[in-house]
């Protein structure tokens, strides 16, 4: 089956209020509506810059969804500094991403909760966008596949193939994150190709065959092409790249 492209922004800790409405803005004046149904676009902005960025797509009717960079899987209650999902889900979010390594690095979030958030998720009828990827070390020593591997069947516990089908992953390698040091199309297409296989041993062929694979890690709009390219490759997580329209623009102009 065809699979249709997924472009996300990750803004990670950037944009002000004002500054996310600028962007949004931006992003909302250069999308064509003719890219419609052929290609997703996603924005995933800081919490407090979600309404501010989702009224000005709704106002402009641009079909842009926004979704969260991390959530809680309580629903509510006495959990200082946390959102949950029917805070998200209020405020028009369709997905969150969900185990990003900046979160597991710097917050020490494991797999076993990523696994939760993931379950709360798909349980609100949101989807994950499921991030893993190896580490330096770990690809030198061999063992990517293995690692990346054991990171969705971590994520995915407990989880159906209907609700997984929803479900996106993104495969980021920590060295290529922020470094300017892409994994080569080769490399990446490795990776999301074991990444399918994984999927179709959990879920069946056909949900895996369904399911996006998304590729992040210093995406531009000079490697953007070779990247999507790949088979196993279904849009990208971008971060950098995200934060200047023009540039996100053409790159999900890469995935039509
Ligand atoms: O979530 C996005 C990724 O961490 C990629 O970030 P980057 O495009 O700045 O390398």
């Amino acid at each position: 089956m065809a699979r249709k492209p997924l472009m996300a922004g990750n803004w990670k800790m950037n944009n002000t209020y004002g500054e996310a409405v600028v962007l949004a803005q931006e992003i909302s004046n250069n999308y064509n509506k003719s890219w419609t149904g052929k290609v997703d676009v996603l924005v995933c902005p800081p919490y407090i810059d979600l309404k501010p960025a989702k009224t000005v797509f709704e106002f402009d009717r641009t079909p842009v969804e926004i979704g969260a960079q991390n959530v809680y899987w309580e629903p509510k209650g006495a959990f200082t500094g946390e959102i949950s999902i029917p805070m998200l889900k209020e405020v028009g979010c369709t997905c969150s991403i969900v185990g990003h390594s900046e979160r597991r690095g710097y917050f020490g979030e494991t797999n076993e909760e990523v696994n939760r958030k993931v379950r709360a998720l798909v349980d609100a009828g949101m989807y994950a966008i499921v991030c893993v990827g190896e580490s330096l070390a770990v690809r030198d020593a061999g063992t990517t596949e293995e690692f990346v591997c054991a990171q969705v069947r971590a994520a995915f516990a407990g989880i159906d193939a209907q609700e997984a089908q929803r479900c996106v992953v993104a495969y980021e390698p920590i060295w290529a994150i922020g470094t300017g040091r892409t994994a080569t199309p080769e490399q990446a297409q490795a990776v999301c190709h074991a990444i399918r296989q994984t999927l179709a041993e959990l879920f069946g062929a056909q949900v895996a065959d369904e399911m996006r694979v998304l590729y992040g890690g210093s995406m531009n709009v000079g490697n953007v092409e070779m990247l999507v390219a790949q088979p196993d490759i279904d849009g990208g997580l971008i971060g950098g790249a995200s934060l200047k329209a023009d540039q996100f623009i053409q790159l999900v102009k890469a995935c039509l």
